[in-house]
């Protein structure tokens, strides 16, 4: 049987309806390239009847249920004021119902050791979630590229590789790569401003933004990663594999999980 891994939903508005959605190739990376049963998440469930009670997911219940947990990237934002700031720029698009669930999940996920990875607003997230800040506007900040997409492009030529990344030397990546640099898409407006405590840098640009971490010292595998390995990741090596190594976090949690289960049962 496949580990589960919960995906973590948008919560946005279409159509006059509230939905909890995520895109197909994200779903698509955990299933075939992490090997594993991809099961949605909802954000906070808002008042939709006359009880006007807003429903909650309760954490403890997704981390029951979950072998891992995948945070995937989204053109919403992580509100401000989760690090101590203000919006700079309310237009920017946010998803408080989102926040609500992702930030605390995080945490408990990683107490409790249950397998994290994010992907460009989940590695966002991650920062936050440990005490980081980000830039608002990263493409504002005197000596840093301009990490957003070209939308003048179609969407193959947006998620085309445009810069290259150093990889921290001894970490996850560059084994997992077997080289000290690689090139990476990239489709952010937002960047880290300040690590939280104790993560440990994965990868670089080579204008000193953070564009992967670890959080180390933990019982499981975590990963965060700013740019996109989900997209084509059969086409790339470095993509492959951390979705491989992410699978293979969370069979084993599940393997274990249900060994435990089978010795219960057998008492
Ligand atoms: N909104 C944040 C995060 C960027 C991000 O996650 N982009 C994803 C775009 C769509 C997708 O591929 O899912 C920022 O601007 O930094």
């Amino acid at each position: 049987m496949r580990p589960v891994i919960g995906v973590i939903s948008d919560v946005k508005q279409v159509g006059g309806h509230t939905v909890h959605g995520v895109t197909e190739k994200y779903i698509y990376a955990v299933a075939r390239g992490a090997q594993a049963m991809p099961v949605l998440v909802p954000g906070t469930i808002s008042a939709v009847d006359d009880d006007m009670t807003p429903e909650r997911v309760v954490i403890e219940e997704i981390l029951d249920l979950c072998d891992g947990i995948f945070l995937p990237g989204s053109p919403s934002n992580v509100g401000p004021q989760h690090y101590g700031d203000r919006p700079h720029d309310p237009p920017l698009p946010a998803d408080p119902h989102r926040d609500d669930i992702s930030l605390p999940l995080i945490r408990a996920a990683l107490e409790r050791g249950v397998p994290l990875f994010g992907v460009c607003r989940g590695f966002q997230e991650m920062n936050v979630a440990m005490g980081g800040t980000l830039f608002q506007k990263l493409y504002e900040q005197p000596g840093r590229f301009d990490h957003r997409e070209d939308s003048s492009l179609d969407i193959e030529g947006q998620y085309a590789p445009v810069h290259e990344v150093a990889l921290e030397p001894g970490g996850l990546l560059e084994s997992l790569a077997g080289a000290p640099r690689w090139t990476v898409n990239s489709l952010h407006g937002q960047g880290i401003a300040r690590l939280a405590p104790g993560l440990a840098i994965e990868a670089r640009a080579d204008d000193g933004t953070v564009e992967a971490f670890r959080v180390p010292d933990t019982p499981g595998f975590n990963l965060a990663i700013q740019w996109h390995p989900e997209w084509r990741f059969w086409q790339d090596r470095l993509s492959s594999a951390v979705f491989t190594a992410f699978g293979a976090a969370a069979r084993l949690r599940a393997e274990g999980r249900r060994a435990g289960a089978r010795e219960l049962a057998a008492v």
